[in-house]
Order: structure tokens, then C-alpha cells, then sequence
């Protein structure tokens, strides 16, 4: 898919309906439903005797699903070692199926004590917590003593203690990522495949390590819906690969436009960007006013006003990226500028305001691109609600990308990069340093230096977005979150 990261630094993600098919597959071939179930007790409480190998008392937060039935397994596989089991039952009617054969086996331990009240947790001597509430039959809104639970589990976590969820952080929706309540988990152990919403929105956040138990699923080989990027891939793909036996020509040339009046550090910033990532060349094209400026912080980067030299002009080759949007407003000299912009040929990074002319004049990019919007930029390209883009961010980068015929990365905690052929690869860690203006400026001139040295638009934009990211969390932990500026990631960048 991504013609030159080899697969083994991709996660495959899937949507609920193909775990459900899986599972359901395996179920008819097994000739039985309990034995996965059991597999799974058994797999979690090999996870949860690996990160607490002095375990003495274990919690257990049971749901009246299947999830609470693995919950339940655990229990049991606990109390058979000898170990102090506490359930706290928070099922609302009584349990069927595996889940009600669960109970029986757990229950039949008399030395585990079970107790249907949640607000105990807060004196339970163990500091071992099983999320056992919810899993992939959640729907929301959440009931308000479900509410209650994970409030509970959430508060011992915050006492120290160390919380395992069981397939999914109870709460999270695991096909939006989105929970408007729900368990923030040291640990989640997820079965039969990996899904989506860990990787999204609350999701990504609310999980600090995810690990897949396959539980002997039939794999039925279907293509995943995205895959998710693990940073360790970005030692072999830096922004650009410097050569011994190399020259500026080797590193392509890169032209920022942007910088409308009072907007001139975001076009001064994307063009720092493109030069600190290595790229041979940049020329920054902005408000005249705004060149000083951009001379005295970067003479490295070539600087002209639009009205000295035409934008064909600065461009050096068919090979020079063209990164349009940083602070480029949406005046009449904006619209100029956009203008120029059609008219020349060539790789071009639409970020920003040039999102905004993207959707006012609305044809598709006709030339190799990258858009970079944000769920609002995005909302506005496909003429919805920013809240209908958080619903389905896979879908709507997809929808943005055929639209517009180009890559597309969905900027947020994670981001969402997707191509016009479906492919989806989903990156990064949450960085709230990040969440500054400016932090996008800087993406763009990355993602225009990659371009210029990876010349793939869909690889260039993960490789790009994916050190934007990586090289932000090491600066936030030096400088730190409040204090960190933007540009200063780019000094991390190997
Ligand atoms: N052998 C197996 O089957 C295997 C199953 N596996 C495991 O099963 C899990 C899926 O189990 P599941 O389908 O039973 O759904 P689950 O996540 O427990 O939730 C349903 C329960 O939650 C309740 N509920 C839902 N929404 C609610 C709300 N808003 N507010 C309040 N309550 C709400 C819902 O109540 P109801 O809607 O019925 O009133 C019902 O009681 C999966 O994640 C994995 O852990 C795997 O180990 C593989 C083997
Ligand atoms: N909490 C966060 N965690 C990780 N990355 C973030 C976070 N907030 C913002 N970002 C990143 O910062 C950039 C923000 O871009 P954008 O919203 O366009 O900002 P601006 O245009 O003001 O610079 C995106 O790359 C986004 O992924
Ligand atoms: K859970």
C-alpha cells in the first residue's frame, strides 16, 4: 500500500461489523461460543500477571454483557491462583448465554467477594483494576449507573491504581473513537482484531497501550479499514535522507505562498518548516511588508512579494512544490494569488485559507496534492457540520480526497491521511502542545519538503505528518506543553 513502509510497521484497524463477522465465523467452526470467551479471560490475565507480577488483590468492574462475562473469566482464573477477588456487579438484568455461564463458574468461588456497590471500589485494597463494563456492544448514551462505574474506576486510577480494559475503555465508541465518558486505561487488551476508535479522537487518548489477543479467530483475510503507523518506522524514513555525495539540487525546491497582512508568521513559519526538513531550496512568496521579517529569521530562505516576480517564476522546475495557505486570508489579494495558483502546474500542499478557496471554487486539484484541513476546514469542504466530520473521520477524509482527487490528511490528536485509492493510515500520539496556532503552518511546509524529496504524495504526507508529531512529543518534553512554540519542533527532527 504504501510503496516503500514495509507492513510490519502497520496495524490493521477494523470496524465492528468485521470483528462481529469474524467472531461469528469462528463460533460456527468451533462448533461453540464459551471457549473464545474463556481465551480471552485467559489472555487478559496474562497481561494483567505480566505488568503485576505480585498481583495480591484484584478488582473486577463487571458489565451484564460478554464483556462482563470475560471480566468474570478473569475472576474466576484469579481466584483459582488464590488471589483476593472483589466483582463489582453493575449489570442492570440477568446475564445470558456465555456471559451467564461466566457468572456461574465465578461465582461458584466462595472466597470471591461479589458486591453491587460501585462507590466501595474507592476503599478496595487492591490496586489492580478490571474494566469489564462495556465492549463493543456499547451504545450510547450511557446510562447513569454505567456513568457512575467508570467515574469509579477513573477515581481509583487517579488514587494510583492500574486499570486493564477489557477489549475497549468502557464508554468509547469503537467506531467514531469518540466517548463522552469513559475509563482512561493503562492497559487495553482487545480481541479478535484491533479497532478503529482506539486510535481516534477520545480513544486515542484514553488508551496508553493496546494490545491485540487474536483468541484463535478464523481469519477471514479482509481487507482492514486503516492502518494505524507505528513511529518506530520513522527511524528508516527520516524527512529526507542526507547523502554524502549530495547537493542542494538532490533535496528539490519548495515555494510557500502565503501571508496575508497580519498572517505573516504562518507563511514565514511553513517556509522555516520546509527549510529545517532538509529540503534544498525555498522560496517564500508573501506581502511585501513581511519580507524583512522572514530575511532576518531565516536568510536562508529566498523571499519575494507576488508583485515582484509571477509565481511561475519562482517555481524552478515541474518538480517544485508549491505549498499554498499559511495566513493566505481570504482578501482580494488572496483571491489573486489562489488565482496564480491554478495557473501553474506542478506538486502542490493546500493548507488553510487555501482550504477555504478550494471550497469556494470547488474543482478538483488536477495536479499531484495534499490538502491539510482540520475537521472545521474539512466541514466546510464537504459543506457539513464540523460535528458530522467527528462522527466518521475516516469517511469524510475519504469523501474529501475523491472529491478533490488528492491526499488528504485529517488533522487532530491522531491524524487521519487517506489517498484517492482508500487507503487510510491513521498517526500519531495525542501532543497537546500542539494545540497552538501555528502547529499547522509547520505541518505544511513539512509535508511540502517531503513531497519535494519523497515526490508520493500519500507516503510524503505520513512520513511528514507522522514526524510533525513524533518530533513535537520529544520537544513538549523537554521545553514543555504550556511553553512549547510550534517551529520549535523542527529542531528535533532527528
Ligand atoms: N464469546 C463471546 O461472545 C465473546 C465476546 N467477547 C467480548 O464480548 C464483548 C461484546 O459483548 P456484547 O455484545 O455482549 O456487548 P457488551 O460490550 O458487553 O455490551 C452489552 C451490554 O452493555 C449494555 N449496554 C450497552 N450500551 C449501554 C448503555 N449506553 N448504557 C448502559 N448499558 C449499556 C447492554 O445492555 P442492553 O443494551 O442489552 O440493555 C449489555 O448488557 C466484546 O467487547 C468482548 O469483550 C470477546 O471476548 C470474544 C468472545
Ligand atoms: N492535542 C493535540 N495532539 C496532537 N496533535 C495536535 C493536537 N492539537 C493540534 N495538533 C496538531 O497540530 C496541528 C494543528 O493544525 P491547525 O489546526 O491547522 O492549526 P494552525 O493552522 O492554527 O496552525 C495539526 O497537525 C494537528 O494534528
Ligand atoms: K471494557
Amino acid at each position: 500500500m504504501l510503496t516503500r513502509i514495509p507492513e510490519r510497521y502497520l496495524v490493521p484497524l477494523y470496524r465492528v461489523e468485521d470483528v462481529r463477522r469474524r467472531e461469528q465465523a469462528s463460533f460456527a467452526q468451533e462448533g461453540e461460543s464459551y471457549a473464545m470467551m474463556h481465551r480471552a479471560g485467559e489472555a487478559l490475565y496474562r497481561h494483567i500477571l505480566h505488568h503485576n507480577a505480585s498481583l495480591k488483590h484484584l478488582s473486577v468492574v463487571v458489565g451484564g454483557g460478554n464483556n462482563g462475562g470475560d471480566g468474570l473469566v478473569v475472576a474466576a482464573l484469579a481466584a483459582q491462583d488464590g488471589i483476593e477477588v472483589t466483582v463489582y456487579d453493575c449489570s442492570s438484568k440477568p446475564r445470558t448465554g456465555d456471559a451467564e455461564y461466566a457468572e456461574k463458574v465465578a461465582f461458584g468461588y466462595d472466597t470471591i467477594q461479589i458486591t453491587r456497590n460501585i462507590e466501595a471500589l474507592n476503599q478496595d485494597p487492591g490496586q489492580v483494576v478490571v474494566d469489564g463494563l462495556l465492549g463493543i456492544g456499547f451504545h450510547p448514551p450511557i446510562s447513569e449507573d454505567l456513568a457512575n462505574a467508570i467515574a469509579a474506576i477513573n477515581q481509583k486510577r487517579a488514587q494510583g491504581a492500574w486499570v486493564v480494559s477489557v477489549d475497549c475503555p468502557s464508554g468509547l465508541d469503537v467506531e467514531t473513537g469518540r466517548g463522552a465518558l469513559l475509563v482512561e486505561a493503562d492497559l487495553v487488551v482487545t480481541f479478535i482484531a484491533d479497532k478503529l476508535g482506539h486510535y481516534l479522537l477520545d480513544g486515542a487518548v484514553a488508551c496508553h497501550q493496546i494490545v491485540m489477543e487474536s483468541l484463535q479467530a478464523v481469519d477471514l483475510l479482509n481487507r482492514p479499514t486503516a492502518y494505524f503507523l507505528t513511529p518506530a518506522v520513522l527511524e528508516n524514513y527520516p524527512p529526507c535522507l542526507r547523502l554524502p555525495n549530495s547537493h542542494k539540487g538532490t533535496y528539490g525546491h519548495v515555494t510557500v505562498l502565503g501571508g496575508d497582512l497580519g498572517f505573516g508568521g504562518a507563511a514565514i513559519m511553513a517556509s522555516e518548516a520546509a527549510a529545517k526538513s532538509g529540503v534544498g531550496t525555498v522560496t517564500l512568496m508573501t506581502q511585501s511588508r513581511h519580507l524583512s521579517a522572514s530575511l532576518m529569521r531565516n536568510p536562508n530562505v529566498m523571499c519575494v512579494s507576488p508583485e515582484d516576480i509571477g509565481l511561475g517564476d519562482t517555481l524552478r522546475s515541474s518538480e517544485s512544490v508549491l505549498v499554498i495557505g499559511p495566513g493566505l486570508g481570504r482578501t482580494e489579494w488572496s483571491e489573486r494569488n489562489w488565482q496564480a495558483f491554478l495557473a501553474t502546474e506542478g506538486p502542490a500542499v493546500v493548507d488553510a485559507d487555501a482550504l477555504y478557496w478550494l471550497g469556494v471554487y470547488g474543482q478538483p486539484m488536477g495536479r499531484p496534492a495534499v490538502l491539510t484541513p482540520h475537521p472545521g476546514e474539512a466541514a466546510r469542504l464537504l459543506q457539513c457540520s464540523t460535528a458530522d466530520i467527528l462522527e466518521d473521520l475516516v469517511g469524510s477524509a475519504q469523501q474529501i480526497a475523491t472529491r478533490f482527487q488528492s491526499v488528504v490528511i485529517l488533522k487532530g490528536a491522531t491524524s487521519v491521511v487517506v489517498n484517492q485509492n482508500g487507503d487510510v493510515v491513521i498517526l500519531g500520539q495525542p501532543c497537546p502542545a500542539l494545540a497552538k496556532g501555528g502547529s499547522g503552518d509547520v505541518l505544511s511546509g513539512m509535508v511540502g519538503a517531503c513531497l519535494a524529496y519523497y515526490h508520493e504524495p500519500f507516503e510524503a504526507a505520513v512520513i511528514a505528518a507522522a514526524w510533525h508529531n513524533m518530533a513535537a512529543n520529544k520537544a513538549s518534553l523537554v521545553i514543555g506543553q504550556i511553553s512549547m512554540q510550534p517551529y520549535q519542533l523542527l529542531d528535533y527532527l532527528e
